[in-house]
Protein backbone atom coordinates (compact mmCIF):
# COMPACT_ATOMS: atom_id res chain seq x y z
CA UNK A 1 0.00 0.00 0.00
CA UNK A 2 1.29 3.44 -0.74
CA UNK A 3 1.03 5.99 2.32
CA UNK A 4 -0.96 9.34 2.63
CA UNK A 5 -0.73 11.65 5.51
CA UNK A 6 -1.42 15.18 6.04
CA UNK A 7 0.37 18.29 6.15
CA UNK A 8 0.43 18.14 9.78
CA UNK A 9 1.60 15.03 9.28
CA UNK A 10 4.65 15.86 7.43
CA UNK A 11 5.12 19.10 9.26
CA UNK A 12 5.56 16.73 12.96
CA UNK A 13 8.02 14.82 10.91
CA UNK A 14 9.70 17.53 9.47
CA UNK A 15 10.33 19.19 13.15
CA UNK A 16 12.02 15.62 14.22
CA UNK A 17 13.94 15.69 11.07
CA UNK A 18 15.53 19.11 11.84
CA UNK A 19 16.70 18.13 14.58
CA UNK A 20 19.04 16.00 13.41
CA UNK A 21 19.38 17.31 9.88
CA UNK A 22 19.61 21.16 9.43
CA UNK A 23 16.55 22.61 7.61
CA UNK A 24 18.61 24.01 4.27
CA UNK A 25 20.35 20.97 3.56
CA UNK A 26 16.74 19.22 3.72
CA UNK A 27 15.64 21.96 1.12
CA UNK A 28 18.51 21.68 -0.49
CA UNK A 29 18.15 17.78 -1.09
CA UNK A 30 14.45 18.40 -2.07
CA UNK A 31 15.28 21.15 -4.24
CA UNK A 32 17.83 18.84 -5.66
CA UNK A 33 15.35 16.26 -6.67
CA UNK A 34 13.08 19.20 -8.27
CA UNK A 35 15.98 19.91 -10.67
CA UNK A 36 16.94 16.00 -11.43
CA UNK A 37 12.91 15.44 -12.39
CA UNK A 38 12.95 19.00 -14.20
CA UNK A 39 15.38 18.07 -15.91
CA UNK A 40 13.97 14.82 -17.13
CA UNK A 41 10.96 17.01 -18.39
CA UNK A 42 12.38 19.28 -20.32
CA UNK A 43 14.56 15.95 -22.50
CA UNK A 44 11.10 14.27 -23.06
CA UNK A 45 9.98 17.83 -24.18
CA UNK A 46 12.81 19.21 -26.07
CA UNK A 47 15.32 16.55 -26.79
CA UNK A 48 17.90 18.61 -23.98
CA UNK A 49 18.52 20.42 -20.95
CA UNK A 50 21.42 22.61 -21.64
CA UNK A 51 19.85 25.93 -23.73
CA UNK A 52 16.50 25.27 -22.70
CA UNK A 53 14.09 27.80 -20.81
CA UNK A 54 12.79 27.36 -16.98
CA UNK A 55 10.31 29.82 -15.69
CA UNK A 56 9.97 29.29 -11.56
CA UNK A 57 6.59 30.52 -10.55
CA UNK A 58 7.87 31.44 -6.48
CA UNK A 59 5.23 32.48 -4.21
CA UNK A 60 6.52 33.60 -0.49
CA UNK A 61 7.20 30.75 1.39
CA UNK A 62 9.59 27.73 1.06
CA UNK A 63 7.35 26.42 -1.36
CA UNK A 64 9.23 28.87 -3.56
CA UNK A 65 12.28 28.49 -1.90
CA UNK A 66 12.48 24.74 -3.23
CA UNK A 67 11.80 26.25 -7.06
CA UNK A 68 14.47 28.34 -6.14
CA UNK A 69 16.75 26.16 -5.53
CA UNK A 70 15.64 23.98 -8.29
CA UNK A 71 16.55 27.08 -10.25
CA UNK A 72 20.15 27.38 -9.43
CA UNK A 73 20.67 23.56 -9.59
CA UNK A 74 19.20 23.46 -13.23
CA UNK A 75 21.54 27.04 -14.12
CA UNK A 76 24.87 24.15 -13.14
CA UNK A 77 23.02 22.13 -16.18
CA UNK A 78 22.94 25.41 -18.87
CA UNK A 79 19.46 25.55 -18.66
CA UNK A 80 18.31 29.52 -18.98
CA UNK A 81 16.42 29.99 -15.33
CA UNK A 82 13.69 33.27 -14.98
CA UNK A 83 12.24 33.26 -11.50
CA UNK A 84 9.12 35.35 -11.31
CA UNK A 85 8.60 36.11 -7.49
CA UNK A 86 5.01 36.73 -6.49
CA UNK A 87 6.45 38.74 -3.47
CA UNK A 88 9.58 39.72 -4.03
CA UNK A 89 10.74 41.21 -0.64
CA UNK A 90 9.80 37.81 0.84
CA UNK A 91 11.05 35.40 -1.84
CA UNK A 92 13.10 32.87 -0.20
CA UNK A 93 16.17 34.74 0.45
CA UNK A 94 19.27 31.66 0.54
CA UNK A 95 17.09 30.70 -2.84
CA UNK A 96 17.27 33.92 -4.57
CA UNK A 97 20.99 34.28 -3.68
CA UNK A 98 21.95 30.79 -4.83
CA UNK A 99 20.08 31.07 -7.83
CA UNK A 100 21.62 34.64 -8.56
CA UNK A 101 24.77 32.79 -7.86
CA UNK A 102 24.16 30.46 -10.41
CA UNK A 103 23.63 33.26 -13.57
CA UNK A 104 19.70 33.00 -12.93
CA UNK A 105 17.62 36.33 -13.10
CA UNK A 106 14.73 37.26 -11.03
CA UNK A 107 11.92 39.85 -12.30
CA UNK A 108 8.86 40.52 -10.31
CA UNK A 109 5.47 38.92 -10.87
CA UNK A 110 4.11 42.43 -10.98
CA UNK A 111 5.02 45.48 -12.98
CA UNK A 112 4.59 47.54 -16.01
CA UNK A 113 3.01 45.72 -18.88
CA UNK A 114 1.01 46.32 -21.97
CA UNK A 115 -2.23 44.78 -20.69
CA UNK A 116 -4.09 45.44 -17.48
CA UNK A 117 -3.83 42.32 -15.62
CA UNK A 118 -1.22 43.52 -13.58
CA UNK A 119 1.74 40.94 -14.61
CA UNK A 120 4.73 42.82 -15.63
CA UNK A 121 6.13 42.56 -19.31
CA UNK A 122 9.27 40.60 -18.61
CA UNK A 123 7.15 38.26 -16.24
CA UNK A 124 4.85 37.51 -18.96
CA UNK A 125 7.50 36.80 -21.45
CA UNK A 126 9.63 34.56 -19.40
CA UNK A 127 6.63 32.45 -18.59
CA UNK A 128 5.59 32.26 -22.50
CA UNK A 129 9.34 31.38 -23.41
CA UNK A 130 9.59 28.96 -20.93
CA UNK A 131 10.23 25.40 -22.13
CA UNK A 132 9.01 24.09 -18.69
CA UNK A 133 7.70 26.02 -15.82
CA UNK A 134 8.28 25.12 -12.16
CA UNK A 135 5.13 25.71 -10.01
CA UNK A 136 6.81 27.05 -6.28
CA UNK A 137 4.14 29.28 -5.99
CA UNK A 138 2.36 27.89 -2.40
CA UNK A 139 2.84 24.00 -1.26
CA UNK A 140 1.35 22.89 2.21
CA UNK A 141 0.55 25.63 3.72
CA UNK A 142 -1.86 26.80 0.79
CA UNK A 143 -4.76 28.29 1.97
CA UNK A 144 -8.06 28.90 -0.21
CA UNK A 145 -7.58 29.89 -3.76
CA UNK A 146 -5.18 31.20 -5.32
CA UNK A 147 -4.44 35.20 -4.67
CA UNK A 148 -5.08 37.24 -8.50
CA UNK A 149 -1.58 37.86 -9.58
CA UNK A 150 -0.92 34.08 -8.85
CA UNK A 151 -4.11 33.16 -10.09
CA UNK A 152 -3.17 35.39 -13.16
CA UNK A 153 0.35 33.79 -13.89
CA UNK A 154 -1.11 30.68 -13.68
CA UNK A 155 -3.60 31.15 -16.29
CA UNK A 156 -0.91 32.40 -18.48
CA UNK A 157 1.09 28.74 -18.39
CA UNK A 158 0.43 26.72 -21.37
CA UNK A 159 3.87 24.35 -21.10
CA UNK A 160 4.58 21.55 -19.20
CA UNK A 161 4.59 21.91 -15.51
CA UNK A 162 6.44 20.21 -13.29
CA UNK A 163 4.56 21.47 -9.61
CA UNK A 164 6.83 21.34 -6.56
CA UNK A 165 5.13 19.40 -3.13
CA UNK A 166 1.83 20.17 -5.23
CA UNK A 167 -0.25 21.64 -7.80
CA UNK A 168 -0.49 25.07 -6.30
CA UNK A 169 -4.26 26.02 -6.00
CA UNK A 170 -5.79 22.63 -5.04
CA UNK A 171 -6.57 22.39 -1.37
CA UNK A 172 -3.71 20.58 0.30
CA UNK A 173 -6.13 18.18 3.02
CA UNK A 174 -9.06 18.10 1.00
CA UNK A 175 -8.03 17.79 -2.93
CA UNK A 176 -10.51 20.33 -3.52
CA UNK A 177 -10.08 23.35 -6.13
CA UNK A 178 -12.03 26.49 -5.96
CA UNK A 179 -10.56 28.92 -8.78
CA UNK A 180 -7.53 28.95 -11.32
CA UNK A 181 -5.02 25.93 -10.27
CA UNK A 182 -1.73 24.58 -11.88
CA UNK A 183 -2.31 21.44 -13.43
CA UNK A 184 0.67 19.73 -13.32
CA UNK A 185 2.07 17.32 -15.71
CA UNK A 186 4.44 15.94 -12.48
CA UNK A 187 4.55 16.46 -8.85
CA UNK A 188 7.31 16.08 -6.98
CA UNK A 189 6.57 15.45 -3.72
CA UNK A 190 8.85 14.99 -0.33
CA UNK A 191 8.90 12.24 1.93
CA UNK A 192 5.04 10.45 1.65
CA UNK A 193 2.34 11.42 -0.69
CA UNK A 194 -0.49 14.49 0.15
CA UNK A 195 -4.40 13.65 0.84
CA UNK A 196 -4.26 16.54 -2.64
CA UNK A 197 -2.28 13.87 -4.42
CA UNK A 198 -4.97 11.06 -4.77
CA UNK A 199 -8.17 12.89 -3.84
CA UNK A 200 -10.29 14.27 -6.66
CA UNK A 201 -9.66 17.49 -8.62
CA UNK A 202 -6.01 17.36 -6.97
CA UNK A 203 -5.22 14.17 -8.07
CA UNK A 204 -6.21 14.88 -11.80
CA UNK A 205 -4.33 18.29 -11.53
CA UNK A 206 -1.31 16.57 -9.69
CA UNK A 207 -0.52 14.55 -13.11
CA UNK A 208 2.06 12.08 -12.69
CA UNK A 209 3.32 12.27 -8.71
CA UNK A 210 7.07 11.41 -7.43
CA UNK A 211 7.60 10.72 -3.99
CA UNK A 212 11.22 11.78 -3.19
CA UNK A 213 12.80 10.71 0.09
CA UNK A 214 14.70 13.75 2.11
CA UNK A 215 14.91 11.49 4.86
CA UNK A 216 11.31 11.69 6.76
CA UNK A 217 10.72 8.20 6.47
CA UNK A 218 11.73 7.32 10.32
CA UNK A 219 9.94 10.30 11.47
CA UNK A 220 5.94 9.41 9.81
CA UNK A 221 3.58 8.18 12.31
CA UNK A 222 0.43 5.94 10.70
CA UNK A 223 -0.28 6.82 7.24
CA UNK A 224 -3.51 8.85 7.41
CA UNK A 225 -5.18 6.99 4.17
CA UNK A 226 -3.75 4.51 2.04
CA UNK A 227 -3.69 3.95 -1.68
CA UNK A 228 -3.54 0.07 -2.83
CA UNK A 229 -1.44 -0.67 -5.59
CA UNK A 230 -2.83 -3.32 -8.69
CA UNK A 231 -0.09 -5.84 -8.10
CA UNK A 232 -1.23 -6.50 -4.15
CA UNK A 233 -4.79 -6.64 -5.14
CA UNK A 234 -3.46 -9.50 -8.41
CA UNK A 235 -1.52 -10.96 -5.45
CA UNK A 236 -4.26 -11.56 -3.11
CA UNK A 237 -7.41 -11.66 -5.45
CA UNK A 238 -9.01 -15.23 -4.96
CA UNK A 239 -8.86 -17.60 -7.47
CA UNK A 240 -9.15 -21.49 -6.75
CA UNK A 241 -6.08 -24.27 -5.86
CA UNK A 242 -6.07 -27.77 -6.81
CA UNK A 243 -8.22 -28.49 -3.54
CA UNK A 244 -10.98 -25.75 -3.86
CA UNK A 245 -14.55 -26.73 -5.02
CA UNK A 246 -17.35 -24.67 -5.56
CA UNK A 247 -18.71 -24.37 -1.99
CA UNK A 248 -15.20 -23.79 -0.37
CA UNK A 249 -14.72 -20.34 -2.12
CA UNK A 250 -17.17 -18.92 -1.00
CA UNK A 251 -21.03 -19.00 -1.93
CA UNK A 252 -22.52 -15.78 -2.28
CA UNK A 253 -26.17 -14.30 -2.38
CA UNK A 254 -27.88 -11.55 -4.50
CA UNK A 255 -30.98 -10.13 -3.13
CA UNK A 256 -31.35 -7.01 -5.90
CA UNK A 257 -33.52 -6.34 -8.29
CA UNK A 258 -37.29 -6.14 -8.69
CA UNK A 259 -39.88 -6.58 -11.26
CA UNK A 260 -39.85 -3.82 -12.23
CA UNK A 261 -35.64 -3.38 -12.03
CA UNK A 262 -34.15 -7.00 -13.61
CA UNK A 263 -31.55 -5.02 -14.26
CA UNK A 264 -30.24 -4.42 -11.38
CA UNK A 265 -30.36 -7.88 -10.54
CA UNK A 266 -28.31 -9.40 -13.65
CA UNK A 267 -25.89 -7.03 -12.85
CA UNK A 268 -25.49 -7.49 -9.56
CA UNK A 269 -25.19 -11.05 -9.53
CA UNK A 270 -23.12 -11.17 -13.30
CA UNK A 271 -20.57 -9.15 -11.30
CA UNK A 272 -20.68 -11.73 -8.65
CA UNK A 273 -19.93 -14.55 -11.53
CA UNK A 274 -17.71 -12.62 -12.82
CA UNK A 275 -14.73 -12.02 -9.77
CA UNK A 276 -14.66 -14.84 -8.17
CA UNK A 277 -14.89 -18.55 -8.98
CA UNK A 278 -17.36 -20.09 -6.43
CA UNK A 279 -21.07 -20.05 -7.11
CA UNK A 280 -23.71 -17.68 -6.84
CA UNK A 281 -27.14 -17.80 -5.15
CA UNK A 282 -29.71 -15.16 -6.71
CA UNK A 283 -32.74 -14.46 -4.56
CA UNK A 284 -35.71 -11.64 -5.64
CA UNK A 285 -38.42 -11.30 -8.39
CA UNK A 286 -35.89 -11.18 -11.11
CA UNK A 287 -35.09 -15.05 -10.36
CA UNK A 288 -35.70 -16.04 -14.14
CA UNK A 289 -34.38 -12.65 -16.00
CA UNK A 290 -31.03 -13.28 -14.02
CA UNK A 291 -31.32 -17.66 -14.68
CA UNK A 292 -31.53 -16.91 -18.26
CA UNK A 293 -28.46 -14.64 -18.73
CA UNK A 294 -26.50 -16.05 -16.06
CA UNK A 295 -27.45 -19.99 -16.19
CA UNK A 296 -24.93 -20.62 -13.38
CA UNK A 297 -26.74 -18.55 -11.04
CA UNK A 298 -28.37 -20.80 -8.23
CA UNK A 299 -31.90 -18.27 -8.37
CA UNK A 300 -34.57 -18.68 -6.06
CA UNK A 301 -37.71 -16.05 -5.81
CA UNK A 302 -37.17 -14.99 -1.92
CA UNK A 303 -34.46 -14.70 0.09
CA UNK A 304 -36.05 -16.69 2.71
CA UNK A 305 -35.37 -20.09 0.21
CA UNK A 306 -31.86 -19.09 -0.81
CA UNK A 307 -30.37 -21.37 1.54
CA UNK A 308 -26.50 -21.26 2.73
CA UNK A 309 -24.34 -17.90 1.76
CA UNK A 310 -21.36 -17.17 3.05
CA UNK A 311 -22.10 -13.46 2.56
CA UNK A 312 -24.92 -10.90 1.01
CA UNK A 313 -25.17 -8.40 -1.35
CA UNK A 314 -28.70 -6.37 -1.07
CA UNK A 315 -29.83 -3.79 -1.77
CA UNK A 316 -30.31 -2.64 -6.04
CA UNK A 317 -33.89 -2.66 -7.03
CA UNK A 318 -34.94 -3.84 -3.71
CA UNK A 319 -37.38 -0.86 -3.46
CA UNK A 320 -38.46 1.00 -0.40
CA UNK A 321 -41.31 -0.66 0.20
CA UNK A 322 -42.12 -3.39 2.57
CA UNK A 323 -40.62 -6.27 0.07
CA UNK A 324 -37.91 -4.61 -0.35
CA UNK A 325 -37.66 -3.90 4.15
CA UNK A 326 -38.11 -7.89 4.33
CA UNK A 327 -35.45 -8.81 2.33
CA UNK A 328 -32.91 -5.92 4.14
CA UNK A 329 -34.13 -7.86 7.56
CA UNK A 330 -33.52 -11.30 6.50
CA UNK A 331 -30.01 -10.95 4.75
CA UNK A 332 -29.00 -8.38 8.02
CA UNK A 333 -29.96 -10.93 10.65
CA UNK A 334 -28.85 -14.10 8.58
CA UNK A 335 -25.39 -13.53 10.67
CA UNK A 336 -23.30 -13.82 7.62
CA UNK A 337 -21.12 -10.53 6.07
CA UNK A 338 -23.40 -7.86 4.41
CA UNK A 339 -22.73 -5.51 1.28
CA UNK A 340 -25.42 -2.94 1.71
CA UNK A 341 -26.02 -1.10 -1.23
CA UNK A 342 -28.60 1.51 -2.83
CA UNK A 343 -32.18 1.29 -1.35
CA UNK A 344 -31.26 -0.69 1.28
CA UNK A 345 -28.93 2.08 2.29
CA UNK A 346 -32.38 4.50 1.81
CA UNK A 347 -34.77 1.44 4.36
CA UNK A 348 -32.18 1.68 6.81
CA UNK A 349 -32.36 6.02 6.84
CA UNK A 350 -36.03 5.85 6.68
CA UNK A 351 -36.76 3.01 9.63
CA UNK A 352 -33.67 2.88 11.77
CA UNK A 353 -35.02 -0.13 13.92
CA UNK A 354 -34.04 -2.02 11.00
CA UNK A 355 -30.23 -1.28 12.89
CA UNK A 356 -31.48 -3.67 15.49
CA UNK A 357 -31.74 -6.78 12.62
CA UNK A 358 -28.23 -6.26 12.36
CA UNK A 359 -25.60 -8.77 14.77
CA UNK A 360 -22.82 -6.63 15.53
CA UNK A 361 -20.31 -8.94 15.44
CA UNK A 362 -20.57 -9.61 11.48
CA UNK A 363 -19.13 -7.42 9.43
CA UNK A 364 -21.30 -4.49 7.52
CA UNK A 365 -20.12 -2.31 4.20
CA UNK A 366 -22.35 0.06 3.31
CA UNK A 367 -21.52 1.92 -0.21
CA UNK A 368 -23.38 4.84 -0.17
CA UNK A 369 -23.23 7.73 -3.72
CA UNK A 370 -23.54 11.55 -2.12
CA UNK A 371 -27.21 11.54 -1.95
CA UNK A 372 -27.54 8.56 -0.28
CA UNK A 373 -25.25 9.35 2.25
CA UNK A 374 -26.58 12.11 2.77
CA UNK A 375 -29.95 10.53 3.98
CA UNK A 376 -28.27 8.27 6.09
CA UNK A 377 -26.74 10.96 8.09
CA UNK A 378 -29.02 13.78 7.81
CA UNK A 379 -26.18 15.92 6.77
CA UNK A 380 -24.96 17.25 2.97
CA UNK A 381 -21.53 15.99 2.13
CA UNK A 382 -19.38 18.78 2.79
CA UNK A 383 -15.73 19.19 0.61
CA UNK A 384 -13.93 16.69 3.28
CA UNK A 385 -14.92 13.53 1.62
CA UNK A 386 -12.74 11.67 4.32
CA UNK A 387 -13.50 13.03 7.72
CA UNK A 388 -17.27 12.31 6.64
CA UNK A 389 -16.34 8.55 5.45
CA UNK A 390 -14.41 7.79 8.67
CA UNK A 391 -17.03 9.67 11.02
CA UNK A 392 -20.07 7.76 9.50
CA UNK A 393 -18.17 4.41 9.37
CA UNK A 394 -17.61 5.15 13.30
CA UNK A 395 -20.68 5.78 13.99
CA UNK A 396 -22.54 2.53 12.84
CA UNK A 397 -19.13 0.63 13.10
CA UNK A 398 -19.15 -0.51 9.70
CA UNK A 399 -16.87 -0.35 6.86
CA UNK A 400 -18.33 2.50 4.47
CA UNK A 401 -17.40 3.24 0.86
CA UNK A 402 -18.31 6.54 -0.57
CA UNK A 403 -19.05 6.82 -4.03
CA UNK A 404 -17.93 9.32 -6.79
CA UNK A 405 -14.84 10.20 -8.79
CA UNK A 406 -12.79 9.43 -5.95
CA UNK A 407 -14.04 6.45 -3.96
CA UNK A 408 -13.38 6.86 -0.04
CA UNK A 409 -13.43 3.65 1.88
CA UNK A 410 -13.55 3.99 5.72
CA UNK A 411 -13.25 1.32 8.55
CA UNK A 412 -14.64 1.51 11.29
CA UNK A 413 -11.29 1.73 13.41
CA UNK A 414 -10.44 4.91 11.34
CA UNK A 415 -8.45 3.07 8.31
CA UNK A 416 -9.21 4.96 5.17
CA UNK A 417 -8.65 3.85 1.60
CA UNK A 418 -8.76 5.92 -1.30
CA UNK A 419 -9.57 4.56 -5.11
CA UNK A 420 -8.94 7.96 -7.48
CA UNK A 421 -10.75 6.52 -10.85
CA UNK A 422 -8.77 8.75 -12.82
CA UNK A 423 -11.85 8.58 -15.60
CA UNK A 424 -15.24 8.96 -14.95
CA UNK A 425 -16.55 6.22 -17.22
CA UNK A 426 -18.33 4.93 -14.47
CA UNK A 427 -20.85 7.59 -14.23
CA UNK A 428 -23.46 5.53 -15.92
CA UNK A 429 -27.03 4.41 -14.79
CA UNK A 430 -26.09 0.31 -13.25
CA UNK A 431 -22.03 0.72 -12.67
CA UNK A 432 -22.78 0.64 -8.55
CA UNK A 433 -24.91 -2.70 -9.24
CA UNK A 434 -21.74 -4.28 -10.46
CA UNK A 435 -19.75 -3.05 -7.88
CA UNK A 436 -21.83 -4.49 -5.17
CA UNK A 437 -21.72 -7.74 -6.96
CA UNK A 438 -18.02 -7.58 -6.82
CA UNK A 439 -17.75 -6.76 -3.05
CA UNK A 440 -20.19 -9.10 -2.47
CA UNK A 441 -18.07 -11.93 -3.86
CA UNK A 442 -15.32 -10.97 -2.80
CA UNK A 443 -16.82 -11.08 0.89
CA UNK A 444 -17.83 -14.28 0.49
CA UNK A 445 -14.78 -15.66 -0.24
CA UNK A 446 -13.31 -14.26 3.03
CA UNK A 447 -11.73 -11.17 2.17
CA UNK A 448 -11.11 -8.91 5.17
CA UNK A 449 -14.38 -6.39 4.27
CA UNK A 450 -12.16 -3.02 3.75
CA UNK A 451 -9.85 -4.55 1.41
CA UNK A 452 -12.43 -6.61 -0.25
CA UNK A 453 -13.68 -2.90 -0.92
CA UNK A 454 -11.12 -1.39 -2.06
CA UNK A 455 -9.78 -4.47 -4.30
CA UNK A 456 -13.54 -3.94 -6.15
CA UNK A 457 -13.47 -0.21 -6.23
CA UNK A 458 -9.81 -0.87 -8.07
CA UNK A 459 -10.65 -3.43 -10.55
CA UNK A 460 -14.46 -1.82 -10.83
CA UNK A 461 -12.56 1.44 -11.93
CA UNK A 462 -9.78 -0.39 -13.97
CA UNK A 463 -12.43 -2.63 -15.94
CA UNK A 464 -14.15 0.48 -17.19
CA UNK A 465 -11.11 2.29 -18.35
CA UNK A 466 -10.37 -1.07 -20.56
CA UNK A 467 -14.17 -0.93 -21.94
CA UNK A 468 -14.27 2.48 -22.69
CA UNK A 469 -10.43 2.26 -24.31
CA UNK A 470 -11.46 -1.20 -26.53
CA UNK A 471 -8.98 -3.66 -28.10
CA UNK A 472 -5.95 -0.41 -28.02
CA UNK A 473 -3.20 0.40 -25.10
CA UNK A 474 -2.48 3.72 -27.24
CA UNK A 475 -2.28 6.13 -24.58
CA UNK A 476 -3.56 8.51 -27.00
CA UNK A 477 -6.82 6.73 -27.47
CA UNK A 478 -9.67 8.86 -26.08
CA UNK A 479 -12.35 6.02 -25.25
CA UNK A 480 -15.52 6.04 -25.62
CA UNK A 481 -18.86 5.86 -23.44
CA UNK A 482 -19.72 2.48 -21.96
CA UNK A 483 -22.76 1.05 -20.34
CA UNK A 484 -22.78 -1.16 -17.57
CA UNK A 485 -23.40 -4.56 -19.71
CA UNK A 486 -19.61 -3.11 -20.92
CA UNK A 487 -18.22 -2.31 -17.91
CA UNK A 488 -19.65 -5.71 -16.18
CA UNK A 489 -17.77 -7.68 -19.45
CA UNK A 490 -14.64 -5.93 -18.92
CA UNK A 491 -14.15 -7.45 -15.44
CA UNK A 492 -12.38 -10.40 -16.47
CA UNK A 493 -9.89 -8.34 -18.14
CA UNK A 494 -9.26 -5.73 -15.12
CA UNK A 495 -8.40 -9.11 -12.67
CA UNK A 496 -6.27 -10.50 -15.45
CA UNK A 497 -4.60 -7.28 -15.47
CA UNK A 498 -4.01 -6.84 -12.08
CA UNK A 499 -2.71 -10.48 -11.35
CA UNK A 500 -0.39 -9.79 -14.38
CA UNK A 501 0.50 -6.87 -12.59
CA UNK A 502 1.39 -9.34 -9.47
CA UNK A 503 3.82 -11.50 -11.33
CA UNK A 504 5.61 -8.68 -12.63
N1 LIG B 1 9.89 22.80 6.02
C1 LIG B 1 10.89 22.36 5.24
O1 LIG B 1 12.07 22.48 5.51
C2 LIG B 1 10.62 21.78 4.01
C3 LIG B 1 9.59 22.31 3.33
N2 LIG B 1 9.52 22.11 2.07
C4 LIG B 1 8.72 23.02 1.25
O2 LIG B 1 8.07 23.98 2.03
C5 LIG B 1 6.71 24.05 1.67
C6 LIG B 1 5.92 24.61 2.79
O3 LIG B 1 6.46 25.89 3.00
P1 LIG B 1 5.77 27.04 3.86
O4 LIG B 1 5.20 26.46 5.09
O5 LIG B 1 6.76 28.13 3.95
O6 LIG B 1 4.54 27.50 3.00
P2 LIG B 1 4.20 27.56 1.46
O7 LIG B 1 5.41 27.85 0.66
O8 LIG B 1 3.38 26.39 1.12
O9 LIG B 1 3.21 28.81 1.39
C7 LIG B 1 3.35 29.93 2.19
C8 LIG B 1 3.11 31.18 1.39
O10 LIG B 1 2.10 31.06 0.45
C9 LIG B 1 1.16 32.09 0.62
N3 LIG B 1 -0.16 31.58 0.26
C10 LIG B 1 -0.96 30.78 1.01
N4 LIG B 1 -2.11 30.52 0.36
C11 LIG B 1 -2.01 31.17 -0.83
C12 LIG B 1 -2.89 31.29 -1.92
N5 LIG B 1 -4.09 30.72 -1.91
N6 LIG B 1 -2.51 32.04 -2.99
C13 LIG B 1 -1.29 32.62 -3.01
N7 LIG B 1 -0.42 32.53 -1.99
C14 LIG B 1 -0.77 31.81 -0.91
C15 LIG B 1 1.25 32.49 2.07
O11 LIG B 1 0.88 33.81 2.27
C16 LIG B 1 2.70 32.27 2.35
O12 LIG B 1 3.42 33.41 2.08
C17 LIG B 1 6.39 22.63 1.27
O13 LIG B 1 5.26 22.56 0.47
C18 LIG B 1 7.64 22.25 0.54
O14 LIG B 1 7.60 22.70 -0.79
C19 LIG B 1 10.57 21.33 1.40
O15 LIG B 1 11.62 22.21 1.18
C20 LIG B 1 11.01 20.19 2.23
C21 LIG B 1 11.52 20.70 3.51
N1 LIG C 1 -17.83 10.91 -12.25
C1 LIG C 1 -17.47 9.70 -11.83
N2 LIG C 1 -16.19 9.30 -11.94
C2 LIG C 1 -15.80 8.09 -11.53
N3 LIG C 1 -16.63 7.18 -10.95
C3 LIG C 1 -17.92 7.51 -10.83
C4 LIG C 1 -18.40 8.77 -11.25
N4 LIG C 1 -19.72 8.81 -10.99
C5 LIG C 1 -20.04 7.62 -10.44
N5 LIG C 1 -18.95 6.84 -10.34
C6 LIG C 1 -18.90 5.48 -9.79
O1 LIG C 1 -19.93 4.72 -10.42
C7 LIG C 1 -20.67 3.97 -9.48
C8 LIG C 1 -22.11 4.49 -9.48
O2 LIG C 1 -22.85 3.86 -8.50
P1 LIG C 1 -24.35 4.31 -8.16
O3 LIG C 1 -24.39 5.78 -7.90
O4 LIG C 1 -24.85 3.39 -7.13
O5 LIG C 1 -25.09 4.09 -9.56
P2 LIG C 1 -26.23 3.08 -10.02
O6 LIG C 1 -27.23 3.08 -8.91
O7 LIG C 1 -26.77 3.66 -11.29
O8 LIG C 1 -25.61 1.77 -10.25
C9 LIG C 1 -19.93 4.14 -8.16
O9 LIG C 1 -18.98 3.11 -8.02
C10 LIG C 1 -19.24 5.48 -8.31
O10 LIG C 1 -18.07 5.59 -7.52
K1 LIG D 1 3.47 24.25 -5.69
Amino acid sequence: MLGVWTPDQIRAAEQQLFARTPEPVVMRRAAHAVAVHTARVLTEVTDGVAGRRVALLVGAGNNGGDALWAGAFLRRRGVGVTAVLLAPEKAHAAGLAALRRAGGRAVPAEGASADTSGIGAEAADAVERADVVIDGIVGLSARGSLRPTAAELVRRVSVPVVAVDLPSGVDPVTGAVDGPVVQADLTVTFGGRKPCHVLGAGAVCSGEVEVVDIGLDDHLPAPELRVLRPAEIGADWPVPGPSDDKYSQGVVGVAAGSATYPGAAVLASGAAVQATAGMVRYAGPAADVVRSRWPEVVATGSVGDAGRVQAWAVGPGIGLGASGRDVLQHVLESGRPVCADADSITLLANDPTLWDARDPDVPLVLTPHAGEFARLTGQELGPDRVAAAREVAARFDAVVLLKGNTTIIAAPDGRVLVNDAQHAWLATAGSGDVLTGLIGALLASGVEPWLACGYAAHVHSLAADLAAHGETDDPTEPGAPIGASALLEAVPLAIRKIRRAALA
